[in-house]
């Protein structure tokens, strides 16, 4: 039991949940460690939203709304942190979401799926084939999801399958805390924050932007510019603290 009053209230409760995750084959066991690389970044950037990462939402936001076939690419990690929130970006962002994963086997897609579905999410489903040129599974996806996809969101994602939907000439929207990962670098639009704040922050940007700030926001888009924040703000913060 977590009491509320801990001051690491929220990141015990994530935990927790990822933890319990695992039972139902939802995570991976490989999901905690990720996680644990995740919330070592998320302490350099103070466990919150940067300003930088918030314009990086912002500019996803947009890029969603205009897509002309959007996909949000979920794996177990994303599945178990924001299943409900996921839901909440389809409805707006009209969306197609496809479970796609790593550790790969029927029972976790079936299970992960159930889940999606659980909160209200259509799913893409069906048959995968290897239409994305990778050795491992996530180069297994659907023909009407990510394959003939324009614009994917891909929270926690592989380098390798951002660098190989890149190549597709698909934009790459990676939310991933760690600025350094072959995924930051590579993204049309690296989101440098955690997914259980970077997700509610876009669905709130496809509410709010108006078509002329859409317009504005997906003319050019330096992807390089939110790691080199992200980078710089983590600076400052170490100098801070050995001041
Ligand atoms: N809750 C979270 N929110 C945002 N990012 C996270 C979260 N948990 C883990 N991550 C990040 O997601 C990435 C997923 O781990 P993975 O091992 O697939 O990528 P990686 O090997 O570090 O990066 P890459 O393959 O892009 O070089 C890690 O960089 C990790 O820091
Ligand atoms: C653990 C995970 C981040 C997700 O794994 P899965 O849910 O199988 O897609 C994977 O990409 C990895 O880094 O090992
Ligand atoms: N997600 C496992 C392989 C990788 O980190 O790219």
């Amino acid at each position: 039991m977590i009491p509320e009053s801990h001051p690491r209230y929220r990141s015990l409760i994530i935990r927790e949940r990822l933890a319990a995750s695992t039972k139902t084959g939802v995570v991976s066991l490989e999901g905690l460690t990720a996680h644990g690389r995740g919330e070592a970044f998320d302490y350099l950037l103070g466990e919150k939203t940067t300003e930088s990462a918030l314009r990086a939402e912002k500019i996803a936001a947009a890029l969603l709304l205009v897509a002309r076939h959007p996909v949000i690419s979920v794996n177990g990690n994303t599945a178990a942190l924001v299943a409900k929130e996921i839901a909440e970006l389809q409805v707006i962002s009209k969306a197609r979401v496809e479970v796609n994963l790593f550790h790969r086997t029927d029972e976790r897609v079936k299970v992960i799926s159930n889940l999606l579905k659980d909160q209200g999410i259509t799913l893409v489903e069906g048959d995968v084939s290897r239409y994305i040129p990778l050795d491992h599974d996530r180069g297994l996806c659907h023909f009407d999801g990510m394959y003939s996809a324009d614009v994917i969101l891909v929270p926690l994602e592989d380098g390798d399958r951002a660098q190989a939907l890149i190549a597709m000439g698909k934009k790459v929207i990676a939310i991933d805390l760690n600025p350094l990962s072959r995924t930051s670098k590579v993204a049309t639009v690296p989101i440098i924050d955690e997914v259980t704040r970077a997700i509610p922050n876009i669905t709130h940007f496809c509410k709010e932007l108006c078509s002329e700030e859409i317009q504005e926001l997906t003319q050019t888009i330096n992807g390089s510019e939110f790691i080199k924040d992200a980078l710089e703000y983590i600076r400052e913060r170490l100098l801070d603290v050995l001041d």
